[in-house]
């Protein structure tokens, strides 16, 4: 397998600057005059109706510093705060340091999070002696809140049910060649009682994404917070190109399993639906009942299959649907509603539930969840 294949990427959704807080002022001992604050440093949430994943602009703000306090004098004795550095950011952004700590988190435009503190001004607390302001690197990352994210090999038809579904304010591009979607791109869904669902749906994920292949696996950060996985099969199975192997539903179905735990282990717990996709094409209904047969017994199948090909853990599958995003307006309609279902049968809880038990995760207690509900529920709509 060709192991340097890299594509690269259009967007910038994580940036780490060095920051600085502004110096406060110069104190005044003699009159007990006190140093205005240096000024601190934000970052601010901001809507930007252009685009809203690319934090590129954000690497010119390297270094950036918040201004410096004001030195007492004997006209002003307390001197002037410095001006505050504001960097803004969309919505959905985390803060932490280099370290790893949570500074704070954006949700909304007008939230703001302290990243550097700026000098205290030269006081009798401190022997009138103006302080430096707290310098480090942060890392600004955009994580997506989203209800729902559509993940998939690329090619599956992930944007192609993005736009039957869901409304977005940008244009999902469709093409026969993989690696369409470079961006990960919102939508939402609605309802006609005027419910809505966010959605995400997501560059192509592809075997060793993890070691960089292809787009890498970096984007998976914006499936951490959503609550349920659509996970997009096609059902004529996935080929890169000659160079590569080609894989099989099931294999593609178990390879994107392995992406998904070995970006976060955690990932693997949130619901997910199945859909395999393009069961409009040739031979299609004969492919689907084998992978559902294969995904029901998978017990026996996994020992057959090469050791790269299974996943410490299963995905928790709720359902499984054939569907044709392009050519079965039905089949978009049932995925659609059926979203809404395990949104609202899935709560947060449920999740953290799930989460918490996974230290004593008992892995056949798992699979044996996981047969259930695929017995439960596997429909063919095409
Ligand atoms: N026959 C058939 N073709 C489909 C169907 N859904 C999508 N396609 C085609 O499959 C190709 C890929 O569709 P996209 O929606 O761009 O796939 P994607 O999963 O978003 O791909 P990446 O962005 O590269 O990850 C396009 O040529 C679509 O027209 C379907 O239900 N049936
Ligand atoms: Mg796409």
């Amino acid at each position: 397998m060709n192991r340097t294949l890299r594509i690269k990427h259009n967007f910038i959704d994580a940036v780490r600057l060095y920051i600085r807080g502004g110096p406060g002022g110069a104190g005044l001992p003699k009159y007990g005059g006190i140093g205005g604050q240096g000024g601190n440093v934000y970052v601010e949430g901001k809507n930007d109706p252009v685009k809203l994943y690319d934090l590129r602009s954000l690497r010119d703000l390297n270094g950036l510093r918040g201004g410096n306090g004001g030195a007492s004098s004997q006209f002003s004795l307390v001197g002037r705060n410095g001006k505050d550095a504001i960097i803004h950011a969309p919505p959905s952004t985390v803060c932490i340091t280099e370290a790893g700590t949570l500074l704070g988190e954006i949700y909304e435009e007008g939230d703001r999070v302290l990243v550097a503190r700026g000098g205290d001004g030269g006081s009798p607390t401190n022997g009138f002696m103006p302080q430096l302001g707290e310098k480090h690197h942060v890392k600004i990352i955009i994580k997506t809140i989203s209800d729902v994210s559509l993940v998939g090999f690329p090619n599956a038809g992930k944007s192609t049910l993005l736009k039957a579904i869901a409304r977005s304010r940008f244009k999902p591009r469709i093409a026969a060649y993989p690696f369409t979607t470079l961006s990960p791109l919102m939508g939402t869904l609605e309802y006609p009682d005027l419910r809505t669902i966010s959605i995400v749906d997501l560059p192509g994920l592809i075997e060793m994404a993890h070691a960089n292949r292809g787009l890498g696996h970096s984007f998976l950060r914006h499936v951490e917070r959503t609550k349920i996985l659509l996970i997009m099969i096609d059902v004529q199975g996935f080929q890169l190109d000659h160079k590569n192997p080609y894989r099989t539903p099931l294999e593609t179905f178990l390879l994107l399993n392995k992406e998904l735990e070995l970006y976060d282990p955690l990932l693997v717990y949130k619901p997910a639906m199945v859909l395999i996709n393009k069961m409009d094409t040739k031979n299609a209904t004969a492919i689907y009942d084998r992978l559902v047969h294969d995904l029901q017994n998978i017990k026996d199948v996994l020992p057959t299959l090469p050791e790269e090909m299974r996943p410490k853990q299963l995905l928790q599958v709720q359902e499984i649907a054939g569907v044709s995003a392009k050519k079965n307006e039905k089949s978009v309609a049932y995925v659609k509603d059926r979203i809404r279902v395990l949104l609202d049968l899935y709560t947060d809880e449920l999740c953290a539930e799930n989460a918490t038990d996974l230290a004593t995760v008992d892995n056949s207690k798992d699979e044996k969840l996981f047969l259930n509900k695929l017995k439960e529920h596997n429909v063919k709509l095409v």
